[in-house]
C-alpha cells in the first residue's frame, strides 16, 4: 500500500476519496457540486465536474481517470478524454470531463461518484534521436495488417 496524501477543497468538504470494495482497482470520485444545484448533463453534451479533491501522487507514478461502467451502461455517460491523466507533479483540483452520450438529460449530485481514479506506475524515458530504428517481424505494419 502507497500513501497518497490528498486534501478536500473548501467545496469539497464532507466527501471523501474511497475504494468501493476490499480489492478494487479505481478509487471513487465524488462530484463537488453545490448541494442545492445539481448539474444537469444536457443530452449529447459534455462538463467538467469538479471532485473538491486536489492529491500529491508519489514520482514515479500517475493516476488515470476512467469511467464508471454501470453510468455508461445504464445512461451513456462516459468520461470523454478517457483515460484522462493526472501527471505526479498536478497539485490542482482533480476534475472529471464527463460526455452524455445518449438523448436523455443526466443529472449530477453532489457526492455522486462520477469516475474512478487508478494509480499506476508510469515509466518515464529519455527520448533518444536515432538515423534508424532496429528491425522487427511486425515492422510498420498495424490498424489491422494481422487480421480480424
Ligand atoms: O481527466 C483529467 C485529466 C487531467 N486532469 C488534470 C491533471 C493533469 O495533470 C492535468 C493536465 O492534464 P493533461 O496533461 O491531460 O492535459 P493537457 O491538455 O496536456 O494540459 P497541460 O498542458 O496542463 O498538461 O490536468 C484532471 O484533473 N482530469
Ligand atoms: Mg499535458
Amino acid at each position: 500500500m502507497i500513501d497518497v496524501p490528498y486534501i478536500l477543497l473548501p467545496h469539497g468538504e464532507g466527501l471523501g476519496l474511497g475504494y468501493a470494495s476490499a480489492a478494487a482497482a479505481g478509487l471513487d470520485l465524488p462530484a463537488a457540486v453545490p448541494a442545492d444545484e445539481p448539474l444537469t448533463l444536457a443530452p449529447w453534451s459534455r462538463a467538467m465536474v469538479p471532485t473538491g479533491i486536489a492529491i500529491a501522487l508519489p514520482p514515479g507514478t500517475e493516476a488515470q481517470v476512467r469511467p464508471r461502467s454501470g453510468l455508461a451502461a445504464r445512461h451513456g455517460v462516459t468520461v470523454l478524454n478517457s483515460p484522462g491523466t493526472v501527471d505526479a507533479d498536478y497539485r490542482g483540483e482533480l476534475k472529471v470531463i464527463l460526455v452524455n452520450l445518449s438523448d436523455e438529460p443526466f443529472v449530477i449530485r453532489r457526492g455522486e461518484r462520477i469516475a474512478q481514479l487508478v494509480v499506476a506506475p508510469v515509466a518515464t524515458v529519455t527520448p533518444v534521436p536515432v538515423a534508424s530504428l532496429d528491425a522487427t517481424e511486425r515492422g510498420e505494419g498495424g490498424f489491422g495488417s494481422t487480421g480480424r
